[in-house]
């Protein structure tokens, strides 16, 4: 036992290879170094949230201009494994879909604690193993239902792994560090910095991090710090560890270049998380009225203005720094059964990622390995033989503050069938998150903890705003609480014996405490995941 350092979570086989006293003193030395920050960093958000809400806004930040206009500074070099990066696979760490991302051809797998995964305590121990497992090649697995044989292939064909923790906001309840639950960012970070780091030095690569939903180059100093802790206590050099950052919320578009200066000796780029992105700017505007709000979700793209403001921005920041630019996640999901589905998801996403990589996007991320093909093909297509476009400044580019928060100017409407489908997918999504999966496909689309924020936000936000329907009815409690019984009804008679009961019983409970209340939940991972044991 390490003082101080409580495990509660049930130990299941093998989970004393993962919680040893040694990995868990680096947890402990981790959180009483920064849990109290880390909090300090959760109160300003909320601060900044009273401040938009009262009516404030965003803007670049005065206090830091000197590091944007200073034109000395570059992060630092890729390191190896991260020169190329056209191709990057995301998803859960689960034993199968670790191999199958490794072997996916893909340049990077983004190993996943975070959107596409549910924080159960066996996903979080479990998926320690399996990143651990893969680097000894020990992970070869037969699945006990399909009776299919899974091995990694030879070293060199395999996806470079890169880590994403779970946010600031997250707390990890199952390990207490002096009486309190530790932050699940550093929980994340520290186990998989203990165990595997020089597992991946002996490998000639590193330990690679992607940082999700954070929200000010301040909190990118707290990463920065937490890298610069750990490799001290783990006698490996400062500068190791590489991380690239989602830009995902919007008070962090207008600090890209600070949170790249803050992670200059770590950093390798930012990302254009594109559906936490959509999230924070309904979250954070979610009480400005008709300006503030936007079409319902499967109208907006990624064309709309404020959307290119924001992707045309972090490339120009990205390159003017030396640092990749990375895409995000079109949501078509192939299908191995159905080729007309499957045509519409590479059309789709063919275009998606020819937009990225005209705009001088590095690489980009795919959500299944049937993708990988495609958006290979297309960054080829600008990338040839050079593994990156870093040279391409893009000093046309010019973007206001206005331009970042001009939400009017988005085309599409809210209408029922935009209403029903928010809530059908939140409940579906929230079913699937409760049974211990983060990541699932909805009608042929790709829903993640990102996605499915947007989904319930908007339905709070319609209520809050007393939105009216193109066709006319004004969004309420009362009208969501009618469609989404009829909604229910109709999963229940599509899913007939898979319908789930109590998991339904308790999705509608979840959604209405998230959707129906006054006060906004920030994260919906916060109150779900208070029902986990
Ligand atoms: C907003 C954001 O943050 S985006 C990033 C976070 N989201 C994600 O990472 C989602 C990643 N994608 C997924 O989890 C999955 O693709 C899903 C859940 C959407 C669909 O998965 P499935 O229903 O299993 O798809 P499907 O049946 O077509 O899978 C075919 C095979 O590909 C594998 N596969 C599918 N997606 C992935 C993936 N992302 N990584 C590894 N393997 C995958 C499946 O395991 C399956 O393998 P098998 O043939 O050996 O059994
Ligand atoms: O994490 C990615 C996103 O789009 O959200
Ligand atoms: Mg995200």
């Amino acid at each position: 036992m390490t003082d101080g350092v409580e495990v509660r979570g049930p130990l299941g086989e093998r989970y004393d290879e993962i919680l040893t006293p040694e990995a868990l003193g680096l947890l402990a030395a981790l959180q009483r170094e920064f849990g109290a920050r880390r909090k300090e960093l959760l109160r300003a958000r909320q601060e900044r949230q009273e401040r938009l809400s009262a009516g404030g806004t965003l803007d670049f930040l005065p206090e830091t201009a000197e590091i944007r206009t200073d034109d000395s500074w570059r992060v630092a070099d890729p390191a190896p494994g991260l020169e190329d990066r056209r191709v990057e696979i995301t998803g859960p760490t689960d034993r199968k879909m670790t191999i199958n991302a490794l072997n996916s051809g893909a340049k990077v797998w983004l190993a996943d604690f975070e959107d596409a995964n549910t924080p159960l305590w066996a996903n979080m121990i479990e998926g320690q193993l399996n990143l651990r497992d893969a680097l000894d090649r020990t992970i070869d697995f037969t699945d006990p239902r399909s009776g299919k044989s899974y091995a990694l292939k030879d070293d060199a064909q395999l996806a470079t792994i890169v880590v994403r923790p779970r946010g600031w906001h997250m707390e990890e309840k199952h390990l207490l560090v002096d009486g309190e639950p530790m932050s699940g960012s550093l929980f994340d970070f520290g186990l998989y910095m203990f165990h595997s780091a020089r597992r991946q030095l002996a490998k000639g690569k590193g330990p690679y991090f992607y940082l999700p939903k954070m929200e000010s180059h301040r909190e990118a100093r707290l990463w920065n710090d937490a890298f610069n802790l750990a490799q001290d206590i783990l006698e490996i050099p400062r500068g190791t560890i590489r991380a690239t950052v989602l830009i995902e919320t919007i008070p962090a578009a207008f600090e890209m270049e600070e949170i790249l200066y803050e992670l200059r000796d770590h950093s390798a780029g930012l990302n254009a998380g594109r559906w936490d992105y959509l999230f924070s700017v309904i979250k954070k505007f979610r009480d400005r009225g008709a300006d503030y709000v936007l079409p319902e979700r499967n109208a907006i793209t990624m064309t709309a203005p404020f959307m290119r403001a924001y992707t045309e921005l972090l490339v120009r920041t990205c390159h003017k720094r030396g640092a990749h630019a990375i895409g995000g996640m079109a949501a078509f999901i192939p299908s191995r059964k159905d080729p007309e589905v499957n045509k519409v998801a590479l059309e789709k996403v063919r275009a998606d990622k020819t937009r990225e990589s005209t705009d001088g996007f590095d690489g980009s991320w795919v959500a299944h390995p049937d993708l990988v093909p495609v958006c290979r093909e297309v960054f080829d297509g600008v990338l040839g033989d050079k593994p990156n476009q870093r040279d391409r400044l893009r000093e046309d580019v010019k973007v206001s503050a206005a331009d970042l928060l001009n939400f009017k100017a988005t085309p599409g409407d809210i209408t029922e069938a935009g209403l029903r489908n928010n809530i059908d997918v939140a409940l579906r999504y929230l079913a699937t998150w409760l049974d211990g999966a983060g990541a699932v496909a909805i009608h042929n689309l790709m829903e993640d903890a990102a996605t499915a924020e947007i989904s319930r936000s908007q339905v709070w936000q319609w209520i809050r705003n007393g939105v009216k329907l193109k066709e006319g009815e004004t969004v309420t409690r009362e009208l969501v609480e009618r469609i989404l019984e009829e909604e229910l009804a109709n999963i229940r008679t599509e899913l007939g014996d898979a319908y789930n009961e109590p998991r339904y019983n308790e999705a509608v409970a979840l959604f209405k405490q998230v959707t129906l209340a006054d006060e906004y939940s920030e994260f919906l991972t916060t109150p779900a995941y208070v029902r986990f044991p």
